[in-house]
């Protein structure tokens, strides 16, 4: 699991929810598909039509955001929505389908835009096969797990969790492959702190590049 605080800004967070305000919800049901997410899935999603100005501004900023590019490497977001769970909702056990349309689901991510003081419950679990790992951050924070991973939304048993959650297909299709390519790049964004960008870090720079060509699809 991958956590970046302060994805999105404060102002942004506040102005995007003045926007989805104006938006009606509808049962998330409509969206789950044939897996067992159906028997599952507790919650509210944004009508997609009259609110897709919101994510497809989302969709943009995720596509092009530089912190994502040196960690997940997107090429494209399959599906992405916006969800509410006001008290009583849940979304139990369950994985994400592989396809979305032509794209492969290698990363699901949710974009947190209500602060964890606003609402109890509402974590996020990822079920790894060493454990599991929960996640409540800070607003402005987006989480981001391997597609195949199972998980779940406890009930909120007070305010509302309102979040944008999406799937991306990577250019770098297995996560041990990203992770590599991860901690390169924070190897390289040290190095070049430290010592400017000199002859090593240009060596450094060519293999991850290098890398990038061989594993990139
Ligand atoms: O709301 C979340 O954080 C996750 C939602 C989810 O698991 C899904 O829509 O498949
Ligand atoms: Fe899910």
């Amino acid at each position: 699991m991958i956590t970046i605080e302060g994805f999105l800004s404060d102002d942004s967070c506040a102005r995007i929810k003045k926007e989805i305000a104006k938006v009606p919800f509808e049962d998330g049901l409509k969206t789950a598909g044939v897996r067992m997410a159906a028997n599952v899935k507790r919650n509210l999603q944004m009508d997609p039509v009259k609110g897709q100005h919101i994510t497809d501004e989302l969709k943009t900023f995720i596509l092009n955001d530089k912190r994502l590019k040196e960690t997940v490497y997107p090429k494209d977001i399959g599906r992405i929505f916006i969800n509410r769970y006001d008290p009583g909702m849940e979304y139990g056990i369950h994985s994400d389908a592989p396809m979305m349309g032509a794209l492969r689901t290698d990363l699901s991510f949710t974009l947190f835009l209500e602060d964890p003081s606003e609402y109890d419950g509402g974590d996020l679990v990822m079920h790894y096969s060493h454990g599991t790992v929960t996640a409540k951050p800070p607003k402005g924070a987006i989480v981001l797990y391997s597609t195949g991973v199972m998980h779940r939304v406890e009930k909120v048993t007070r305010g509302s969790r309102l979040a944008c959650v999406g799937w991306i297909q990577s250019f770098i299709r297995e996560e041990s492959k990203r992770e590599i390519l991860r901690e390169l790049n924070f190897v390289k964004a040290n190095y070049i702190t430290r010592n400017g960008h000199d002859f090593l870090a240009d060596l450094f720079l060519k293999n991850v590049g290098n890398l990038e060509r061989l594993w990139s699809e």
